[in-house]
């Protein structure tokens, strides 16, 4: 793969991107044959991106590997030998310049892409699952979890960021398309938009699922509009729009989708009994006529021709519990019917789906039922805690929960409101503490839970405290480790630091105990 000066200073104009050129003393025909932001995988020839917490030794270290062209929002001085392109904003230019250098991979991709503030990774797996049975291994997917960019084991590894940075997210496109894949089945985060990670991208489908106040503060949204903003970019830039219209600020988001589309490409679901205002007439309801933990399944069903003629109007078998996982179901099987699939053919497959890290449980008979979940804002464990409290009325609800620090910080108020509503005892700890001390954490948390209605423990300890939460439990109670999923690391202060993760160490207590 190789790219022009020349090629990328029209793409540059184009979006009135380009400030000037400095030491251009090749000529527009210099080519570059690769393309990093990072100064520790430079080879010779590649053009540099200097963007974000940058610092000027790190061109220099790119210049002393051989990169001979940098893009930059200003000058640097001392890499003299290097052509520098000046821009107005790096971010919005790597992602052109990006696209540009693995060829457009997104021309050859039928990209569903999900946003909202819960329910992404759980939906873009329900869809990737459909898709990918239907398609036999065709389907890439790029999720919190993980990013799948073929068939074999080794085209399958762990995620570092939900939605990638610009060069990687084109990059795996393109692996992603050599590897034979038709589709892809990816999750946009509100911060991708901000980082401009996806500028210039448009999808076939977007879906956007809700959003609740969340990723507000320091490194994200400065304010509940911007992380609003932010996340309906998504159906602005896409050509067929899923709406679910139980989300919150419904009017704004379809107004965002009939921005760039007709309403004949927009779809709105909803529950069959839910109310809502309308702006724009249902396209589908879903009823769900069992949800226990014995079995769940739902009811599809078309409301409007744009609807009917998706023919996936039916019943299915889902594999995981709760409204919610209806909801997020239905949104995937909108978007998989707008692919192609249809009812009687994905009648069973979500039966068949795990999500690592949501609603796992462990049973044992000595200490109740353990759920290992990612929830960790407040609508999130909201969710899950009414969804057990229903299933287990009798027994306690033992909740094991932090919250991370540096970030998210509404979470605190959120977990101590969700833990009152739900929870008989707490045990808060530590998750993800960044550079701030867990036992402030836990203790700001502590402050929004009414200690008239909720047991409260502190056990800074993650291990310590999932140990306590099993050993006190009892074979009626439900214990939840909440929030972690299956994270493999802690983060603190800057280092990831290893963590066997919390179904791995709920099932060593429990050896322990037994
Ligand atoms: C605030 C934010 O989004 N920051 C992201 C951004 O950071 P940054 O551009 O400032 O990069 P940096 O790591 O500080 O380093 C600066 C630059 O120097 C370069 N560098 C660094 C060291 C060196 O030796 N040489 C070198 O060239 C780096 O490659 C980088 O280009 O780019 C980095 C990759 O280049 C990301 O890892 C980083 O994500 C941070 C870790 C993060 O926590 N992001 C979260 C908020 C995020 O993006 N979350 C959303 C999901 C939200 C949700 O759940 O909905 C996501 O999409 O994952
Ligand atoms: N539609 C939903 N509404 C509310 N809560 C949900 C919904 N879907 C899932 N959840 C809860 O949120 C948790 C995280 O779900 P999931 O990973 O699918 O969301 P996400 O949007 O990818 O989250 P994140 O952005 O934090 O990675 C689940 O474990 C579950 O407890």
């Amino acid at each position: 793969m190789a790219l022009e000066i020349a090629e990328i200073i029209i793409i540059l104009k184009e979006h009135h991107l380009l400030k000037h050129i400095v030491n251009n003393v090749e000529g527009d025909h210099q080519k570059i044959t690769g393309v990093t932001y990072d100064s520790r995988h430079v080879a010779a020839n590649d053009l540099f991106f200097c963007k974000g917490n940058f610092k000027p030794e790190y061109l220099e270290t790119a210049q002393a590997k051989g990169a001979t062209v940098y893009v930059a929002e200003h000058q640097f001085d001392r890499v003299s030998a290097m052509c520098g392109i000046i821009v107005t904003n790096v971010s919005k230019a790597m992602a052109l310049i990006g696209a540009a250098y693995y060829d457009y991979p997104q021309n050859d991709l039928f990209i569903i892409a999900f946003t909202g503030t819960k329910g992404k990774t759980t939906s873009a797996y329900f869809t990737r699952h459909i898709l990918n049975t239907i398609s036999k291994d065709q389907v890439a997917l790029f999720s919190t979890i993980d990013r799948i960019i073929g068939p074999k084991a080794e085209q399958e590894f762990k995620s570092d960021l939900t939605t990638p940075e610009s060069l990687n997210l084109f990059h795996d496109m393109r692996e992603a398309v050599n590897n034979g894949m038709h589709s892809l089945v990816m999750e946009v985060s509100s911060q991708s938009y901000l980082r401009n990670r996806v500028y210039g991208l448009h999808f076939d489908v977007g879906v956007f699922l809700n959003i609740t106040p969340d990723h507000i503060g320091r490194n994200e949204h400065p304010t509940f509009e911007n992380y609003l903003h932010c996340k309906l970019q998504l159906l602005v830039n896409s050509r067929t729009c899923i709406i679910n219209a139980q989300t919150d600020h419904l009017e704004e988001v379809y107004q965002a989708a009939r921005a760039t589309t007709k309403p004949e490409n927009i779809y709105l679901f909803k529950q069959a009994n839910a109310k809502i205002e309308n702006p724009a007439p249902v396209d589908f309801v879903f009823y769900n006529d069992r949800d226990d933990l014995q079995l769940t399944e739902i009811e599809v069903k078309a409301l409007s021709p744009k609807g009917a003629a998706l023919h996936i109007d039916g019943r299915y078998d889902l594999s995981m519990p709760g409204s919610y996982n209806q909801s997020n179901a239905t949104s995937a099987l909108i978007a998989s019917g707008l692919a192609g699939a249809s009812y009687p053919q994905t009648k069973s497959l979500l039966a068949k789906v795990k999500v690592p890290g949501r609603m796992e449980s462990i049973v044992s008979k000595k200490h109740g039922v353990i759920y290992v979940d990612y929830a960790h804002n407040y609508a999130s464990m909201n969710a899950l805690l009414s969804f057990l409290r229903s299933q287990y009325p009798s027994g306690r609800m033992i909740v094991v929960v932090g919250s991370p620090g540096d970030k998210g910080i509404s979470r605190r108020k959120g977990f101590g409101e969700a833990l009152s509503a739900h929870a008989d005892i707490a045990i808060l700890t530590a998750d993800d503490p960044g550079f701030e001390d867990p036992n402030d954490i836990i203790a700001e948390i502590d402050q929004y839970i009414d200690h008239q209605k909720v047991q409260v423990e502190k056990i800074v300890d993650r291990y310590a405290a999932i140990k306590e939460a099993i050993t006190i439990s009892h074979p009626e109670d439900v214990v939840v480790l909440a929030a972690k999923g299956e994270d493999p690391y802690q983060k603190v202060k800057g280092v990831d630091t290893p963590w066997p993760t919390d179904t791995k160490v709920a099932k060593e207590v429990l050896k322990g105990l037994a």
